[in-house]
């Protein structure tokens, strides 16, 4: 896997990722690779399982940094092979423009910002300057401590970032956060576990917005805040305000989609 930056100083990240460790196999490629001055990373993530994810359970820096420097909205974020950080820049400013616009921040810094599967910390921090507080919560130990990282680069000490598993909620869920103005939710293609709907509905928010890369967990999702979870006797309490599609992978069939929802 390449990545590469959109700094001006190009740093390009090259992650192999195998399901061994035999880094004499890999030498020869490391050193043509790193024939080239943009290379300034090589890791080799290890996954001994049989699916598809590019996440290691251990990870090895072969050549330079294990971190490359990416620049969005303004802030510096430091990235590393195993945090999520969105793939397309480019729009990636794009989707960030339009979550704040829809955040609609009343512009005298006093809301609360909650931002579930947070990552680096991307979209709580492109917001921390002009609200109070962001929490964000995220499974990926080496995101969190990214996000953290990410915020003091950019001297933001409004930012709280915490991991978690939000597919494994429980009742003290929320309990070390104020009640947040307005909730960003962006999961990965599975959407939100129902338990954190469930979290949602009773926590009452007054926005939620929705980003999701898949239109049919989003639907689903969307359904269950709007008009509740039927089967269980749970009511829904939003009202669907906009959705706004996002190209985030062009030339392919996938779409990015913005949601904004409001408290009824
Ligand atoms: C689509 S990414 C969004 C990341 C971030 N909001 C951004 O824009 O860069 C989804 C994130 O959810 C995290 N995630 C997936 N399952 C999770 C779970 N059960 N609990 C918490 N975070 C989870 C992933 O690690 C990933 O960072």
């Amino acid at each position: 896997m390449f990545r590469d930056t959109e700094t001006g100083q190009p740093e390009v990240m090259v992650n192999f990722v195998t399901s061994s460790y035999k880094p004499e196999l890999l030498k020869p490629l490391v050193e043509k690779i790193t024939s080239f001055p943009e290379v300034v990373s090589v890791v080799n993530n290890v996954n001994t399982s049989v699916g598809n994810t590019s996440v290691g359970e251990e990870e090895y820096t072969l050549y330079g940094k294990s971190t490359i420097t990416e620049t969005l909205r303004g802030l510096t974020f430091k990235i590393s092979a195993n945090s999520f950080f969105q793939t397309n820049t480019q729009q990636a400013e794009v989707l960030y423009k339009l979550i704040e616009e829809c955040a609609g921040l009343r512009g005298d810094g006093s809301e609360i910002v909650l931002d579930l599967f947070c990552g680096t910390g991307t979209i709580g921090l492109t917001l921390a300057r002009r609200v109070r507080h962001v929490y964000g919560y995220e499974v990926v130990a080496q995101a969190i401590s990214d996000a953290r990282l990410n915020a003091k680069l950019n001297g933001i000490g409004n930012a709280t970032f915490i991991q978690g598993d939000l597919n494994k909620i429980d009742e003290n869920f929320g309990s070390n956060f104020p009640k947040p103005d307005i909730v960003i939710s962006d999961p990965n293609r599975p959407g939100m576990h129902l338990k954190l709907i469930k979290f949602l509905l009773k926590l009452k928010a007054q926005h939620i917005i929705y980003v999701s890369c898949n239109p049919a967990t989003c639907a689903r999702d969307l359904e269950y805040l709007c008009h509740g979870v039927r089967e269980q006797n749970i009511e829904g309490c939003y009202k669907l305000k906009s959705v706004q599609p996002v190209d985030m992978f062009p030339h392919t069939p996938h779409i990015e989609c913005v949601c904004l929802l409001e408290l009824c």
